[in-house]
């Protein structure tokens, strides 16, 4: 589905304006399957972003191709759903407004614009909030709504940067759960971004560890563990210590010294 074929990216500094950028990523070739729910672990800095920002088609690399479903990515798509860890929605939009805007400009007329929206919100746990405008809204809900917006225009993949990272833990599991069940319902290559060994463990079919800059895939792990997992588990807990380990050997400075969640 996602082919990073040796993609290779660097940012210009002041300091290096007009000559060759240092790659953040650097000759990376990988690829992620259709259904796949991978998570990219590393520490601050090593390109996390970078990555899904090709993946979504908000840079492209310097050097290399990241094509999906076999075709070269030159910009962003709705096949392509990105929530960030700050999700906007637009202000002077109600919930519903916010999440039927894409499926109008996507030529859905109205009457079915609302029904598909109002059934996504339903499943994401907003279905009695659809009339609320965001600045009401908490965090959580907020996030909900950022992926509902997303969902509703079906995309093939999910690039997810750090999504609830900024929630507390009762919402975050809250919104892992309801990620995880839309998953399950509708498959769909999902990329997603943490900090945390424990999300990753509970979520992830794979996970990426990648060190720091220039940007080296350190591990890739398939992750056996069947579905649904428990958190306490004795089974994602130690493969929260395993992926722990993994970032603990990586040579950098920034390693994550407590988990978030
Ligand atoms: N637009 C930009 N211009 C210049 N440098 C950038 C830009 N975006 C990112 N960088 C640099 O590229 C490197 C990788 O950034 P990136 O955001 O991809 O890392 P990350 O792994 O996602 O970090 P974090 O976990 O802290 O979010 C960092 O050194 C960052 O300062």
């Amino acid at each position: 589905m996602f082919e990073f074929d040796h993609v290779s990216l660097g940012y210009p500094t002041s300091r290096n304006a007009g000559t060759k950028y240092p790659p953040i990523i650097d000759n990376l070739t990988l690829s992620l399957t259709g259904g796949e729910f991978v998570c990219v672990l590393g520490p601050s800095g090593c390109g996390k972003t970078t990555l899904l920002n090709l993946a979504a088609g908000f840079l492209t690399p310097d050097q290399g191709q990241v094509r999906f479903d076999g075709r070269e990515i030159n910009g962003p798509s709705p096949q392509r759903g990105v929530v960030f860890q700050d999700a906007t929605l637009f202000p002077w939009r109600t919930v519903l407004g916010n999440v039927m805007f894409g499926l109008r400009r996507q030529g859905v007329d109205r009457h079915q614009a609302r029904l598909q929206a109002i059934t996504i919100l339903t499943q994401v746990g907003l279905g009695e909030h659809i009339d609320a405008w965001p600045v009401t809204l908490s965090g959580g809900m907020r996030q909900r709504a950022a992926l509902a917006r997303i969902l509703a225009l079906n995309p093939k993949a999910l690039l997810l940067d750090e999504p609830f990272s900024a929630l507390d833990a009762n919402s975050r599991e809250h919104l892992q759960d309801t990620l995880l069940d839309l998953w399950q319902k509708r498959p769909r290559t999902v990329l997603y971004i943490t900090h945390s060994v424990e999300e990753a463990a509970y979520l992830a079919d794979r996970v990426l560890i990648f060190g720091p800059a220039p940007n080296h895939l350190c591990a890739d792990l398939p992750v056996t563990l069947p579905r649904p997992r428990y958190r306490s588990s004795t089974e994602v807990q130690n493969l929260a210590r395993t992926l722990r380990q993994h970032l603990n050997q990586l040579p950098c400075c920034l390693k994550p010294s407590k988990d978030p969640s």
